[in-house]
């Protein structure tokens, strides 16, 4: 390819559109909650009102016990003479009733729309995950994913389900209280509510300011790693075992516990200040109050109203601390929430591959793949993995890529499926940049078979079908005998529907990669790249495997790498990478003829598998027929 054509290739890329091109969001978390909550936003907007009303109505109750003292000492005690009291304790316990009807419906509505907006949270971020390049998941191993999403799921969940109803109820009833207050007696009112204001000033100090969320993010953050390296600790136990190295091992874990510790304990030491004197402030009502009481006692001249007054204040009093405590957890959970939708953000904003305009679309002429003059690094590495790279598969042919390891040959492959885009040059299927056939086009040409490709714990009969939904139980099957899985049907009681992974149910890797292969040759692909695809064959298994990619091979383009080079001996070019360049392509015979890297690999391999046992080991084993000239392999 010219570099004028490469150049124009490049200039198209201005038309190709990234997939998702929604703005970074600046809400607040609140907001962007309330967005994913769609319609029910509405709900959840309705349910908090509720919780408002609720709290009036428990002030209600309030009001109406402070009429029924005020009644009753008006009269003591000749309580019979009270002839409001009764209809004001109705009126009490109707308010309570109708405050408990109320609460209720609040926290249905709000239950309904943390549901609907968790549900469409993980909806978008799963939506979204699939979008992604597949190089994407490199950086991102699913259990990290995946444990972001649940957790911080989780947390809004939380937030929106309690917190958010908590809070405007907790809101509301000082609001009302300062009403209220000014009503009966003005100056035990401002005895009650200076601690709820020192009290909510200080919290805004804990919670509100920079260092307060910095420290939540961190705090976060040092459960994420310890999280992190749990996972990594338990996956590692057999390495860990094996090298019995449990005590090293272990202390990589247990420094992130001691980070998570260290954080803990210095987020509790920056909170605890603040915390302290706000639960004092708010505990402290009484120490306001009292005195202020016993002042205004000295010079009332109604001392029953002033009583029924103190009651009512009392009473009050009470139930700010528990309000307050609401109001605390309601404003950390916030902190947790925005904390969640960062998290989350550092998903949702993850950018998909840009996918080609209707105008730029374009499908291949034919299956022939090519990488021109293709250069490409990973994020941070000091060298391209690939410089300068090209390579053409005709359609049809078979062609092997090979070099010793870290040379490129997994990222030349992985290219042609767009599991990244190149940073200079061009995949071409059929002459048209990958860039410019659209995904599912794309996808619907390649078949590819990594050396460790994931089998769901389903049937086998689910696992061949994933390549190709609609494929018919005996396509399935077609393409489980091309594939030699005979062997592998046959030994499970329930055949082709054996569950992977129930009842003991487990495949040996040569058997996992023939039932991958099997997908392959289901999916009826034209073009095939094979990573590694024998890597875990024994010697009977690779006899399998061979047949089988022999099968798949037929009439179709195969881009192949393999490290055992009996596999590739027989494609019509090989291509050999060192250091992400070619350094040589030709036949097996013309490569081997020839004084070179693959000369030299080919003698090495050979000298490998010629490898011969001797002494005690090799006469236990002695007597014992090879299956074929593999068996020789030393392993
Ligand atoms: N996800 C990644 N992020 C950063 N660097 C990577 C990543 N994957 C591979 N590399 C680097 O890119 C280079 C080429 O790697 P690649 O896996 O393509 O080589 P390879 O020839 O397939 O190796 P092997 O035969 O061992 O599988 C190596 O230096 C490797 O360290």
């Amino acid at each position: 390819m010219t570099s004028e054509a490469i150049a124009g290739n490049e200039a198209q890329h201005s038309s190709r559109q990234p997939a998702d091109n929604q703005p970074v969001r600046s809400k607040s978390s609140i907001g962007q909650l309330l967005d994913y909550a769609g319609s029910y936003r509405w709900l959840m907007v309705f349910g908090c009102a509720m919780s408002a009303v609720h709290a009036v109505l428990e002030m209600l109750v309030l009001i109406s016990m402070w009429f029924v003292v005020r009644d009753l000492l008006a009269v003591a005690p000749n309580w019979s003479k009270a002839a409001n009291a009764g209809q004001y304790a109705w009126w009490a316990m109707g308010f309570a009733a109708a405050a408990l009807v109320v609460y209720f419906v609040a926290l249905m509505c709000t239950h309904i729309a943390a549901f609907r907006t968790t549900a469409n949270i993980r909806k978008a971020c799963m939506r979204h995950v699939t979008t992604l390049p597949l190089g994407w998941f490199d950086a991102h191993p699913s259990g990290e994913t995946r444990r972001i999403i649940d957790g911080s799921v989780e947390e809004t969940h939380a937030v929106m389900a309690h917190r958010l109803p908590d809070l405007t109820a907790a809101a509301t009833t000082p609001i009302a209280f300062i009403i209220v207050a000014f009503i009966f007696d003005w100056r035990m009112g401002i005895a009650c509510i200076i601690p709820i204001i020192l009290s909510a000033t200080l919290m805004g100090i804990m919670m509100g300011t920079g260092a307060g969320r910095n420290f939540m993010t961190r705090y976060q953050s040092a459960l994420d790693t310890m999280n992190k390296a749990a996972v990594e600790y338990v996956r590692g136990i057999p390495v860990v075992k094996t090298f019995q190295q449990t005590v090293y091992s272990f202390r990589a874990f247990n420094a992130t516990i001691r980070d998570y510790r260290e954080m803990a304990y210095r987020y509790s030491m920056f909170c605890q200040p603040a915390q302290v004197a706000q639960l004092v402030a708010v505990n402290g009502t009484f120490a306001l109050l009292v005195p202020a009481s016993i002042l205004i006692a000295t010079n009332t001249s109604n001392f029953s109203v002033f009583l029924a007054d103190f009651l009512f204040y009392c009473l009050f009093s009470s139930i700010t601390v528990p309000m307050m405590t609401k109001v605390m957890y309601a404003s950390q959970s916030f902190m947790q929430a925005d904390d969640a939708m960062r998290r989350l953000s550092g998903i949702l904003s993850a950018k998909p591959l840009p996918q080609p305009d209707a105008a730029h679309a374009r499908t291949p002429n034919d299956n022939t793949v090519e990488l021109c003059n293709v250069t490409f690094s990973y994020d941070g590495a000091a060298q391209p993995a690939l410089d300068n790279v090209s390579l053409r598969v005709p359609e049809g042919a078979t062609v092997a890529l090979v070099g010793p390891s870290g040379s490129g040959k997994t990222t030349a492959a992985r290219l042609v499926p767009r599991f990244s885009d190149v940073q200079s040059g061009c995949v071409r299927i059929g002459g048209v940049d990958v860039r410019d056939i659209p995904e599912v086009e794309l996808m619907a040409r390649i078949a590819f078979v990594f050396q460790n490709d994931h089998l769901f714990a389903e049937s086998l009969l689910d696992n061949i079908r994933h390549a190709r939904p609609q494929a018919s139980r005996e396509e399935a099957l077609a393409a489980a005998h091309a594939a030699q899985c005979d062997d592998i049907i046959a030994k499970f009681p329930d055949g082709i529907d054996t569950m992977i992974g129930t009842d003991g149910v487990y495949l040996s890797g040569g058997e996992a990669q023939r039932i991958a292969l099997a997908r392959a040759i289901c999916k009826n692909a034209p073009i095939i790249v094979l990573d590694e695809a024998t890597a875990f064959a024994d010697p009977d298994n690779e006899a399998r495997i061979q047949t089988a990619l022999a099968h798949l091979a037929q009439g179709r383009t195969v881009l192949m790498i393999a490290h055992r080079l009996t596999t590739v001996r027989d494609a019509d070019n090989i291509i050999v990478l060192d250091q992400g360049r070619v350094v040589q392509q030709g036949t097996h015979d013309a490569l081997v003829a020839t004084d070179g890297l693959y000369a030299r690999m080919w003698r090495d391999y050979e000298t490998s598998v010629s490898w011969t046992m001797t002494g005690s080991v090799a006469g236990s084993i002695a007597g014992s027929q090879p299956v074929n000239e593999n068996d020789q392999e030393v392993r």
